[in-house]
């Protein structure tokens, strides 16, 4: 099994590339995990508090299961991947089926910063994109996606995410085999990454 992990700061495109990537590759042979599903269950709070969580911190995910999953989808076991919601900022009570396949696609913004993880991908990506273009998308993508307006978002962006990323995201870049650059939408680096897979699906 070939891991690939995909980091990158919130808006950067991580599941945009993704998508971009196993589109045009059989959907059998390669899997996607996301770092949200892992989000801690946060039940014991009431909405108002999970509201406070500082969603940007490594603490608030569960990388012990997320790193048990990978080892378990490594020894050919189908996986419970949890479902997160974040409407109601925490994780549902579903779950997807996960599959064991040749190239499994791990994307979140924090999977760098974690020594275990990175010593199971075989490959480290990091996809960039400038600050302001990556605020730009979330605020998009938050309101018509994720049930948010816009001062939750900026709010969020000045109390947690900016300080967080400083702190934690960016300088994980450096452990990254391969950065993309994502202010624009970048063809030849998508198809270099899926060159790369299908070598491995032959
Ligand atoms: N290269 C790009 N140019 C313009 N918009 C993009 C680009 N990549 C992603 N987007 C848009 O930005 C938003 C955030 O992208 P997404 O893939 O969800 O980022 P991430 O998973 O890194 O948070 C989405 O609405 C997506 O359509
Ligand atoms: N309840 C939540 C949980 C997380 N977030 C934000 O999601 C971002 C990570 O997801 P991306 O798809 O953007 O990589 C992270 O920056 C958290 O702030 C949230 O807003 N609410």
């Amino acid at each position: 099994m070939l891991i690939i992990g995909i980091a990158g700061g919130t808006g950067c495109g991580k599941t945009t590339v993704v998508n971009q990537i196993i589109n045009e590759l059989p959907e059998n042979e390669v899997g996607v995990i996301s770092q949200d599903s892992y989000y801690k269950d946060t039940s014991h709070l009431s909405f108002e508090e999970r509201t406070k969580i500082n969603f940007d911190h490594p603490r608030t995910i569960d990388f012990d299961l997320l790193y048990e999953h990978l080892l378990q989808l490594k020894d050919n076991q189908i996986i419970e991947q949890p479902v997160y919601s974040f409407v109601k900022h925490n994780r549902t009570k579903d779950t997807i089926l996960t599959h064991p396949r040749k190239v499994m696609i791990v994307e979140g913004i924090l999977i760098l910063t974690n020594p275990k993880l990175r010593e199971l991908f075989d490959i480290k990506i990091f996809v960039h994109a400038d600050s302001d273009e990556r605020l730009i998308r979330r605020i998009k993508r938050d309101i018509t996606e994720r049930g948010r307006d816009v001062n939750e978002v900026l709010t969020r962006y000045q109390t947690t995410l900016k300080p967080m990323h400083q702190q934690f995201i960016e300088p994980s870049k450096e452990f990254a085999d391969i950065i993309i650059p994502n202010n624009k939408y970048n063809t030849v680096a998508i198809n270099i990454v899926r060159t790369i897979i299908n070598e491995r699906l032959i």
